[in-house]
Order: C-alpha cells, then sequence, then structure tokens
C-alpha cells in the first residue's frame, strides 16, 4: 500500500538516561524489513524509553538507523517525515470529528499547502485504502467518539497508514480488546507488515504467541533473549524474570506476572 521500499530498524547500542538512572542500557537490536516483533519484559523493563528514544521524544546515545537513515539527534517531526509512526497506550483521535475527517486530518500532515488549500469532494485514495485496511469503510462518516475501543485502535493505525509510515511502533495495541477485536487486531498487523515494519509492546502473550514473528525481551533496560516465540519461551533467563524461576519447557510467561 505505502509503495515505497521497506526499510528494516537498525538499533546499536542505545542508552537512555534520567538524571544518573540509566532506563535503557545499550541496547542493540536488528528488526529485518517486514518483520512483526513484539518488544517484551517486565514493568520498567525500558520498553517505552527504547521507543521514546526511537522516535526522538527522549534524549538516547548509540544509533538507530532506519534504512539508510541515523534518527537519533533529529527532531521528532522529522523522524516522523522519515517514515516512523508511533501509537500510545492513550488514544489520540479527535473523538468529535468523524473517523473520515481523523484520517484526512492525518493524510493532511503530508500535503502540501497548495494541495490543501484545494477543496476536495472525493475521499483522496490513501484514505479510502486505508479505510478498507483497518475495515472502518462502513463507519467512515461516524464520529470517532461512537467506534468500540478496538475500532479506535484500528483508525489510530489508519492514521499512521496514510502518513505513509513505513515503521509502526505500537505501544499495547491490544489492551482492553475482546478476543475478537484482538484477533482482527493480529490480521490487521499481519496486513500491514507485508509492505512496512512492525514493532510491538505488548503483555499479551496470547496475543504475541499468535502473531509475532520474533521477540526480544528486554529487562532492567538490556536485552535479556531474542528469537522466536519458542527459542524465547524456552529460555530459562526469560522463566527467571517472569516467574522467578525457570519452568519445564512448553509452559511460558503469561500476562503481567512480572
Ligand atoms: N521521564 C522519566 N524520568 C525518570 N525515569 C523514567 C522516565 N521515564 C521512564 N523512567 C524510568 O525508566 C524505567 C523504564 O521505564 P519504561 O516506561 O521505559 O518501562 P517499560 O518497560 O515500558 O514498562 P511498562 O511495561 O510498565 O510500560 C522505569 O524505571 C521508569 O521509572
Amino acid at each position: 500500500m505505502s509503495g515505497d521500499r521497506l526499510d528494516g530498524l537498525s538499533v546499536r547500542d542505545v542508552r537512555v538516561s534520567f538524571d544518573g538512572f540509566t532506563a535503557v542500557d545499550g541496547v542493540s537490536l536488528e528488526v529485518p524489513a517486514g518483520d512483526i516483533r513484539f518488544l517484551i519484559g517486565p514493568n520498567g523493563a525500558g520498553k517505552t524509553t527504547l521507543v521514546d528514544a526511537i522516535t526522538g521524544l527522549v534524549r538516547a546515545t548509540g544509533s538507530v538507523r532506519f534504512g539508510d537513515h541515523e534518527l537519533l539527534g533529529r527532531p521528532v517531526h522529522r523522524i516522523s517525515r522519515l517514515g516512523i509512526g508511533r501509537t500510545f497506550q492513550t488514544s489520540a483521535v479527535f473523538e468529535e470529528l468523524s473517523v473520515l475527517q481523523n484520517l484526512d486530518i492525518a493524510a493532511g500532515a503530508r500535503r502540501s499547502l497548495a494541495t490543501l488549500a484545494r477543496r476536495r469532494r472525493e475521499v483522496p485514495d490513501e484514505v479510502a485504502a486505508a479505510l478498507e485496511t483497518i475495515g472502518l469503510a462502513e463507519r467512515a462518516g461516524h464520529p470517532a467518539g461512537t467506534l468500540a475501543h478496538g475500532q479506535k485502535q484500528w483508525l489510530e493505525i489508519g492514521m499512521l497508514l496514510v502518513q505513509d509510515a513505513r515503521l509502526l511502533l505500537l505501544d499495547e495495541p491490544v489492551a482492553g480488546m475482546s478476543h475478537e477485536e484482538r484477533d482482527a487486531t493480529g490480521a490487521l498487523l499481519e496486513t500491514v507488515s507485508q509492505d512496512r515494519t512492525v514493532v510491538v509492546i505488548e503483555h499479551d502473550m496470547d496475543f504475541l504467541r499468535r502473531f509475532a514473528r520474533s521477540v526480544t525481551v528486554l529487562h532492567a533496560g538490556r536485552v535479556l533473549s531474542e528469537g522466536t516465540v519458542a527459542q524465547v519461551q524456552a529460555d530459562p533467563r526469560v522463566q527467571e524474570v517472569y516467574l522467578g524461576h525457570p519452568v519445564d519447557a512448553g509452559s511460558a510467561p503469561t500476562g503481567r506476572e512480572a
């Protein structure tokens, strides 16, 4: 859908400190183009802070490259223009505006002033495509505030799609969702990852098992383990951190037990 090339994310030795406390302590990870990488770890592991560093919200040392571009040191809006899109745990949609208007405003952030000045009666192609992808075409005219919780998350993802984000960083996208909404969200991630790279911060282990293509486990600001879901689940260090002790192969960390 984006039409642009598929890029991967390369994080090298990234550190973030707050008043002497090191929240991210030399993290390196490679997310190949088109991956759905889940970033997990106990509360306070540094997941959100790492994403804050990637998106320019906190100062960091080291290197973060997306495709050919170094992201560290650039302001937030420049990083966004390089195709890095992010959702937060709290919804950022305009509740009183329609689904279509929310997407149109998000798309407008990419448009030239001349294009914006021209009054258009038709729905722009990228907005129509995003409406289909996120499954909200039939709700296009409804106020975003009337959407179900899951639908609001999908609208936010749609807003990233119309901005032509090629790296999606999603913070707990299925928190508070029903089973059906989780399934639909997983299917949406699979669709968008066909021509984008996706990183998901998530505590929901059932969702992870079903939809992660790869997993990085953070603990105390460092990478504790990395690999496929099966490899990470079988790692005694991961079991130790989540459960306090290693478990038999086949068992796995669940939920927010840390
Ligand atoms: N602005 C800040 N100032 C000081 N400390 C901070 C700040 N932001 C985060 N921290 C600390 O950095 C550590 C990592 O926090 P972070 O929110 O990145 O963890 P997390 O893995 O995302 O946790 P959670 O799963 O609870 O969201 C925590 O100890 C947190 O208290």
